[in-house]
Parts: structure tokens; C-alpha cells; sequence
């Protein structure tokens, strides 16, 4: 899909160090005027996609910006687009609060984060039996000096072309993020060894330019096990600005930074507008800096892409020819594409995810099984603590019948005496006794008998059955 590079113009708040020899005005959303105050006040006009304007609330200015613009470029990225976004203008004018911005006043790599992975939140999981899993990458380099260096991993990286004409980094290390907090992490560690110093126009003036990418590939898997893959990903550009050293006062180190960086934006502007050429024939001098050479999708191929010029409202030359090369920029077409591949496409991958599944599936019936053990473990622990307290009490009513044994046994020896007894009177008194005495007899052999039978009920069986 044939698409325009689009631009917008933002308006810093003013600076107390810019000089005041001009005034940038919003004149519509998508119209600035720019008049040079020098007693004619001659003024000039420009239309560009979309303007924004400072306002005292900066936070607030951020948070308009993003919601204006950046967001689209998420949104195209999630759709399977490569998209970039890249701030231009001269130094001071407010690129890197753009692109990144701090904590009390976020810009837009803070914001696209935290939606990241809302939204990834929102995709991920199943429907329809179809699964969407969501993997998230990122990089950081600087090029500095025509030098690439990565900004997360270790040393110096070399900018090369694959067999289709496109360039990478090569050596360059991606990390995997989980969630915001680690891609937070990594912009801040980027950023302290990213090369700065201290100019006229700019306490903290970034002496290189900065490039951040999030990746992101959507792999969607139906339930028959074909794969449906989307990888894209959204760059997100901080150049160093442009300068005079009359203006920053630069010397030495600075002097020589600032002339490098002064020269990779004249070849980014040729390259600018040569692409800008409708039917243009010539050679696209991408190869004639490090930046152009890296930036060569994002500016004349595969790629969604946004310029943000960042402007001092009280600065007439800068802010001139930062419109003037914004203007040319905006006649750029580039032609991007949904960046999907299906599983009949993807023969390579395909055998390798179905092992993928098959093993996922093992892998699930052994947890089924492990599961039906431990329930039956625990079954076990069950029944072994009922027969546990089973076999206490038994314990108890055992001493129990114990304790009654040699209660009846005592009884018994005592029965036994008085039978004893009565006989020995029987034989001693004579006749006349005799009827007493039978009847004693009869009288403690009840006894004796009641007690016998308790005895005998004693020995019966305890009742042993268990349930399980
Ligand atoms: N729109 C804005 N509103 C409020 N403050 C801003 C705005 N733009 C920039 N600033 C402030 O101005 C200062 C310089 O801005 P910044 O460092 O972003 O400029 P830069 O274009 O990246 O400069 P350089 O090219 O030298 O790195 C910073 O303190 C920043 O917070």
C-alpha cells in the first residue's frame, strides 16, 4: 500500500537561551505561520498533516500529542506494519522530550509501553479455539561519529544488506520483555550510556542519534494447527539536532560531534529529496551515512512512517529550514505491507510447531495423570487416618473390657467363697438348715449365672468392620 510519510510540526514552549528574532504561530490543526521580526515582519505560511502548539500544561501537551498521533503508528505495528517515528529539528527544540520525555511528563516511548501490553493483554489467549500468543522484543543503538553502537548489549555493530536489499544491525542484541517495566528499564540504562553533552543551546544535548525498537510477532495457532505469524515492529527515532557552532559555541570533542552530526542530516535530506521525486530515476544515496543506510525501509520501502519536526517558536532561520526540509519530506511515498506469513506459506516452521504441539500434548496427559495420583494419595492419607483411629479405640474399649473382666472375675471368686460358705454350713447344722440353705443356694447360682453370661458376652468379636 502506497503511502505518504507524515508529518507534523510541534512547537516547543519558548527557551530563555533561543534568540528572539522570529514568532511560530498555529495558524489552524494543520497550518503554521512563521513571521521574522525585523521591522517588516514578513510572514510565511506552511501545511503540514497535523501542528501542535505548547501549552502550560507540558504533561498534558504529551498526552495530546500521543493520543493525536503516536498511537496510530501502535496500531499499525499491532496490525502488522513496520512503522517508524522520528523527530527532527534543530538542537533544543524538543526531540528527545518528544520521543521519550521523562517520568513526571511521558512521551511517546513511555506511552506506546504501557499500551503495548494492555492491548497484548487484550489479544493474547484463545478463541474460537484459536490461539494468539504475543512475544515482544527490543533493541537500542546509537550512531554516533558514523559508528554504530548497541546501547543494551556490548561494543560497536555493523550496518549490513540482507539478500533482499534490506539492512539490519548486525550483532545487535534484542531482549525479550514481559512487560513494561523491563522496556522502561532498558530505555533508562540506554540512556545514561547514550552520548550527550553539554552545548550552548542545550544543557543536555544528545550528540547522537538514538534508535529504539520494539518487535512484536503475533503467532496465531487454529485448532487444526496451522500458524498464522505476524511480525512488525515500530522504531522510534531521537536525531541529534541540527546546529550551528556559532550558535552552541562548540569546540573540540563537541566541534567534531557536532560537524558529524551535521553531516549525516545533509545526507538524510538528499536522501530526502531524491525520494521526494515522483518518478525519480536516480540512486537513492541511502549508503552515504550510517544514518540514512539504516534508516533506508523506514524512509523509501517497507514502512509506516511519521516525521515530527520539532520547532523554537522565537528562532526564524532554524525554524525556517526545519519546514523547509519537513516540507520536502512530506511529498515521500513508501510502500508498506501487513508483514504476515500463513502456514502454507511457513513450510519451514510448520513441522516444528506440530512437534511443538504434540509434545505440549504429552506433556498435558502426564499432568492428567500425576493429578490422578495425587488424589488417590490422598484417598489413602484419608483411610489411613480413619483405620489409625479405629484402632485407638478398639485400644480403649479393650481396656475397658479389661477393667470389667476382673471386676466379674473378683465377683465370681467372691460368689464362689459364700457357695462355699453355705455348703460347709449345710454340712455342719443338719437337716433342719437345709431348706435355707437350698434356697441361698438357688439364689447366688442366678447371680452366678448372670454373671457367667456376662463373661461369656465379653469374649464376643469387636466389631472390625472398616469402610474404605
Ligand atoms: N514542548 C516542550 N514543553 C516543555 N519543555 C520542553 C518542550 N520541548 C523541550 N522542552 C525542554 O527543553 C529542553 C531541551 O529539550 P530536548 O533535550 O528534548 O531537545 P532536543 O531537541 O532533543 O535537543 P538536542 O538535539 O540538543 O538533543 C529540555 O529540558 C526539555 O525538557
Amino acid at each position: 500500500m502506497s503511502d505518504k510519510i507524515k508529518v507534523a510540526i510541534r512547537i516547543r514552549a519558548p527557551a530563555k537561551e533561543r534568540p528572539k528574532n522570529g514568532a511560530v504561530k498555529l495558524v489552524s490543526p494543520n497550518e503554521v505561520s512563521v513571521t521574522q521580526i525585523n521591522g517588516n515582519d514578513t510572514q510565511k505560511r506552511f501545511i503540514f498533516d497535523q501542528c501542535f502548539e505548547y501549552t502550560e500544561d507540558t504533561s498534558q501537551d504529551q498526552l495530546i500529542l500521543y493520543q493525536a498521533l503516536a498511537r496510530d503508528y501502535l496500531l499499525y505495528t499491532l496490525d502488522g506494519y513496520n512503522t517508524c517515528i522520528f523527530a527532527y529539528g534543530q538542537t533544543g527544540s524538543g526531540k528527545s522530550h518528544t520521543i521519550t520525555g521523562s517520568p513526571e511528563s511521558p512521551g511517546i516511548i513511555y506511552r506506546i509501553c504501557e499500551e503495548l501490553f494492555e492491548v497484548g493483554e487484550l489479544y493474547e489467549g484463545s478463541e474460537n479455539g484459536t490461539q494468539t500468543r504475543f512475544t515482544i522484543h527490543h533493541s537500542y543503538f546509537e550512531i554516533y561519529n558514523e559508528q554504530v553502537r548497541d546501547l543494551l548489549g556490548v561494543g560497536k555493530c555493523r550496518i549490513r544488506e540482507k539478500a533482499d536489499k534490506t539492512t539490519f544491525v548486525e550483532g545487535l542484541k534484542e531482549f525479550e520483555a514481559k512487560n513494561r517495566e523491563q522496556i522502561l528499564d532498558s530505555l533508562k540504562r540506554g540512556n545514561e550510556l547514550r552520548t550527550t553533552g553539554s552545548t550552548n543551546a542545550n544543557e543536555h544535548s544528545s550528540r547522537s542519534h538514538a534508535i529504539f525498537t520494539i518487535s512484536i510477532t503475533q503467532t496465531e495457532i487454529s485448532p487444526l494447527g496451522e500458524i498464522f505469524e505476524r511480525r512488525s515492529s515500530i522504531r522510534l527515532v531521537d536525531l541529534a539536532g541540527s546546529e550551528r557552532a556559532s550558535a552552541t559555541g562548540s569546540r573540540g570533542d563537541r566541534l567534531k560531534e557536532g560537524s558529524n552530526i551535521n553531516k549525516s542530516l545533509s545526507s538524510l535530506g538528499r536522501v530526502i529529496s531524491v525520494l521526494a521525486k515522483k518518478n525519480q530515476t536516480k540512486l537513492v544515496p541511502y549508503r552515504d551515512s550510517a544514518l540514512t543506510w539504516v534508516l533506508k525501509e523506514n524512509l523509501g520501502g517497507n514502512s509506516k512512517t511519521c516525521m515530527i519536526a520539532c520547532v523554537s517558536p522565537s528562532d526564524f532561520e532554524e525554524t525556517m529550514s526545519t519546514l523547509r526540509y519537513a516540507n520536502i519530506a512530506s511529498h515521500i511515498v513508501t510502500e508498506a505491507h501487513i508483514n504476515a506469513c500463513e502456514a502454507t506459506q511457513d513450510k519451514e516452521q510448520f513441522p516444528s510447531m506440530k512437534t511443538l504441539i504434540d509434545e505440549l500434548q504429552v506433556a498435558l496427559s502426564q499432568l492428567k495423570d500425576q493429578k490422578l495420583i495425587q488424589d488417590q494419595m490422598r484417598k489413602i492419607k484419608l483411610t489411613n487416618r480413619f483405620l489409625e483411629s479405629t484402632v485407638e479405640r478398639e485400644k480403649n474399649l479393650k481396656t475397658e473390657y479389661y477393667d470389667q473382666c476382673m471386676i466379674i472375675s473378683r465377683q465370681r471368686d467372691q460368689l464362689s467363697n459364700s457357695l462355699y460358705g453355705i455348703l460347709s454350713d449345710l454340712s455342719i447344722q443338719g437337716q433342719d438348715d437345709t431348706q435355707e440353705a437350698i434356697r441361698k443356694l438357688q439364689e447366688r447360682s442366678t447371680i452366678f449365672k448372670s454373671l457367667l453370661d456376662a463373661d461369656w458376652n465379653f469374649w464376643q468379636p469387636l466389631p472390625t468392620q472398616i469402610s474404605s
